[in-house]
């Protein structure tokens, strides 16, 4: 079974025989191999393998073209569709009816009318409801010209991201290990959002499955031993001091527990989540399977927390893009079970296939308040105050920013990308600190470091709104470094166990939530928020329209907006027309 859904491509073109259509179907069908080339050789999924496109049999001129062709889509298990054409097709009989995400590229050529089919196409898209993204190059191209020209390219593949992201989350299951946690909303887990708008189920396990599983010796003992050994080599000699009181504080022995009960938690989710054919050889036929889930949360406080460890080595090293088997994916896994973060890194991760950051969006610091509480003055790209992002837990080891690229450029680097020394530098830039027991009385380790300034970063968050559903915000900017003195001043007010990422989003004065700095910590919509590498909000955008989710706020120009053509029918303010018509398409996959 394919583990990846596939981009379908659809050449269409004029049915006339007898002149026309033979004189179209080389240059149709090689610019769909055009189209199915650029994709597979830039896009990639999770695992590195190249995103798969299957291109239709034939030419589709005749409805039983079209047919056909969506046949083998299905038997291929496609997930969304590109058309491609150079000429005048018939529009209602050529089209792709499936209700996934669509889009058809025009080409723009006048000895053919390529760009006239793609206008009738896309209203005939627009009057039956089912939305498709219009593709339409800029500058005239010559009919012998195969080429796909740089705009085209980059719609293309802006799409065909966020398709691919789309048709991966389908069907599969967004895992609450535990409950709602300390009365958090993103926590109570919204059934009908997951199946309505993303096609996912949402499964639970009580946290008491991980003391049957520690207790009844229910992972794989060799991964254990493997994972402390590294454990030991790695984390262990970074246990930071105790910042605890001393009759707080737990001894060098139970510390050392503390350690190997982390250490099986974090095997013990990621089998939760994906399952471990090594537990089936074991005979452990339904702990094997796991619950097929592409993203999961750790409720953690208060019952958990309150008693056993917490779940921050777990969580973080889940997120991260390597572990003691090397190199790898990085897992979905929000804490405090907050699923609207959960999502929103969910979101980050298919489109980038990098490691997410889950932070609490915890101080806006204006200049005159730092200057007030250290006596010195912000400056750089910190100069107009900084948002501190910081939550014990949930965020990657990447976001250490120690892997660098080509330039000495922090980055957080694609799994495929890290290189072993990239990983020991992420693994010497962090810290372990016993965890502050007036919070986590049952112990654990916090991961703590500092992120790197000058990394691309967006944060993003889904938010449901009652009466109105799902909306989804984004804040293009940058990681900011402070004098160090400014930094641990400001840290040390907060938790200074936990990792602190200090986070400037890019201004636009003439949006108000963007004005200044304060505003956009102002018109967050709770608590956390989601750190995803590089400047991705226009492919979030993209992906929420196929998802029919506005956004109800975001920093990137109207000329880098790309949703379906149907959109501009809903008025001529991006924002609004946004609204109107994921209200009038809705949810996805509505029963
Ligand atoms: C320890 C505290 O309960 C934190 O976990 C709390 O500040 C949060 O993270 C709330 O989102
Ligand atoms: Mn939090």
């Amino acid at each position: 079974m394919n583990k990846y859904p596939k981009i379908g491509i659809r050449p269409t073109i004029d049915g006339r025989q007898g002149g026309i259509r033979e004189s179209l179907e080389e240059k149709t069908m090689n610019l769909a191999k055009a189209v199915a080339d650029l994709i597979s050789s830039n896009l990639r999924n999770g695992d590195g393998s190249p995103v798969e496109c299957v291109i239709s049999d034939t030419t589709i001129g005749r409805v039983a073209e079209a047919a056909a062709c969506a046949a083998k889509f299905e038997r291929e298990g496609v997930g969304s569709t590109i058309t491609v054409t150079s000429c005048w097709c018939y529009g209602s009989e050529t089209m792709d009816m499936n209700p996934w995400p669509k889009a058809v590229w025009g080409f723009n050529g006048t000895e053919r009318p390529g760009a006239v089919y793609l206008a009738a196409v896309l209203a005939a898209h627009s009057q039956k409801g089912l939305p498709a993204f219009g593709i339409y190059g800029h500058d005239v191209q010559d009919l012998q010209d195969n080429t796909i020209p740089e705009d085209v390219a980059e719609k293309i593949l802006r799409f065909a991201r966020s398709a691919q992201a789309v048709a991966t989350m389908r069907g599969k299951s967004y895992l609450s290990m535990g409950s709602v946690c300390m009365g958090i909303a993103g926590s109570i887990v919204s059934t009908d959002f997951f199946e309505d708008y993303l096609g996912m189920r949402c499964e639970s396990i009580d946290l008491t499955e991980f003391i049957r599983r520690m207790e009844l010796g229910i992972y794989d003992h060799e991964e254990y031993a493997k994972a402390m050994a590294w454990t030991e080599k790695y984390c262990k000699p970074r246990e930071a001091a105790d910042r605890n009181r001393p009759e707080k504080a737990k001894t060098r022995e139970e510390k050392d527990q503390d350690w190997e009960f982390v250490v099986k938690m974090t095997l013990i989710a990621r089998d939760l989540m994906t399952g471990n054919s090594k537990l089936r050889e074991m005979g452990f036929q339904e702990e094997a399977l796991g619950h097929n889930a592409i993203a999961g949360g750790f409720q953690g406080q208060r019952q958990w927390t309150d008693f056993y460890p917490n779940g921050d080595f777990t969580e973080a090293l889940m997120n991260t893009s390597f572990d003691w088997n090397g190199i790898r994916e990085a897992y979905v896994l929000a804490t405090e079970n907050d699923a609207c973060n959960g999502i929103a890194m969910l979101f980050g991760h298919l489109l980038t296939n990098r490691g997410q950051q889950f932070s609490d969006v915890r101080t806006y610091w204006s200049p005159e308040a730092v200057r007030r509480v250290t006596g010195k003055e912000l400056t750089g790209i910190a100069k107009n105050g900084i948002i501190h992002l910081i939550n014990s837990g949930a965020t990657t080891l990447d976001a250490t920013g120690q892997a660098t690229d080509a330039n000495g450029n922090p980055e957080m680097k694609q799994p495929w990308d890290l290189t072993q020394e990239d990983v020991e530098k992420c693994l010497a830039n962090t810290n372990w600190c016993p965890a502050n027991r007036d919070y986590f009385r049952g112990g654990g380790f916090s991961s703590n470091f500092l992120t790197k300034g000058g990394m691309p970063v967006t944060m993003s968050r889904l938010n449901l709104v009652k009466g109105l559903g799902p909306v989804l915000q984004i804040a293009e900017g940058w990681t900011a470094e402070l004098d160090p003195e400014v930094h641990r001043t400001l840290d040390e007010r907060t938790d200074p166990t936990w990792p602190t990422t200090w986070f400037v989003p890019r201004l636009m004065p003439e949006r108000d939530a963007f004005k200044d700095v304060y505003s956009v910590m102002n018109n967050w919509g709770a608590n956390h928020g989601a750190l995803t590498y590089g400047h991705i909000g226009k492919d979030l955008i993209t992906l929420a329209s196929m998802l029919r989710i506005p956004v109800c706020m975001h920093n990137i120009a109207d000329v880098d907006v790309f949703r379906p053509s149907a959109w501009n029918a809903f008025g001529m303010d991006k924002e609004g027309s946004d609204y109107r018509a994921c209200s009038t398409y809705g949810p996805l996959y509505k029963k």
